[in-house]
């Protein structure tokens, strides 16, 4: 069981929303995939005003936790104001803090992220910042209250997977909060690997929604999330530098 501040979840997939081809392919990939988590640029939605288009409509969202994110922020101060139009609206109290400082890379800012977590936490929000995979950045962020850290597999839409699994194994060591590798996942065995290594869950999109068949990608990452995780239970052999016979013939005749 997932568990981010008072919100208990089974599933340890959380999912984007974006870029799908269309509508019903988005509502299909989000229901085979099970994820109980759903993340969605504030910026987009016409949260206000109901007459307008709305990029959620063909979901059931009382089925979903929503987890509204701050992309497009560039500063602490536009992710607080971000974060707080879509409390106002009644989205939800999570939110993903999402503070970008290079639009190339569109990797996090550090010092904004911090700062915009800082002030969301006075005003009483679940937050979830999302960062680099920078271990002491996590720490810090864990002390100051967050309710779960969000390290970046590898830059945002790339596909590259897990660029550093060490740094992400120390951010996951010293962890007091939930482990959410987000970003940059391309293929089910990053989600296997991510898990393996013993993170509490996996945000995606592109790898999904940019699939030739995001359905079945879809139904893919969910049970990479479940291979990964039993694998991580389960509990890995150590590696060995030279072979070990898989099947011993030590006290058997063999003749
Ligand atoms: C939807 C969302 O929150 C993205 O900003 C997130 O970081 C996912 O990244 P990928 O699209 O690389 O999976």
């Amino acid at each position: 069981m997932l568990k981010i501040g008072p919100y208990e979840f089974q599933s340890r997939l959380l999912l984007g929303t974006g870029k799908y081809p269309n509508f019903d392919v988005q509502k299909e990939a989000v229901e085979v995939s099970e994820s109980e988590i759903l993340t969605f640029a504030v910026r987009r939605m016409n949260i206000f005003e109901a007459s307008q288009p709305n990029f959620l409509e063909k979901l059931d969202l009382t089925r979903y936790k929503l987890l509204p994110n701050t992309a497009g922020a560039t500063t602490a101060k536009e992710a607080v104001h971000i974060a707080k139009l879509a409390k106002a609206s009644g989205l939800c109290d999570m939110v993903k803090v999402e503070v970008i400082g290079c639009q190339k890379t569109l990797l996090p800012d550090p010092f904004e992220t911090y700062k915009a977590s800082e002030e969301l936490l006075k005003e009483g929000f679940i937050v979830l910042p999302y960062t680099s995979d920078d271990v002491l950045l996590a720490k810090r962020l864990q002390e100051l209250g967050v309710h779960a850290i969000m390290p970046g597999a590898s830059p945002i839409g790339s596909g590259q997977g897990i660029i550093n699994p060490l740094n992400l194994s120390f951010i996951i060591e010293q962890a007091t909060v939930p482990v959410i590798v987000d970003a940059g996942i391309g293929t089910p065995s990053d989600v296997a690997i991510a898990m393996e290594l013993g993170a509490d869950g996996v945000l995606l999109n592109t790898a999904v929604s940019g699939a030739a068949d995001p359905v079945k990608m879809a139904e893919a990452m969910k049970l990479a999330i479940q291979a990964g995780r039993l694998g991580y239970e389960a509990g890995r052999i150590a590696k060995k530098r030279y072979a070990t016979a898989s099947s011993p013939t030590e006290g058997m005749s063999i003749g």
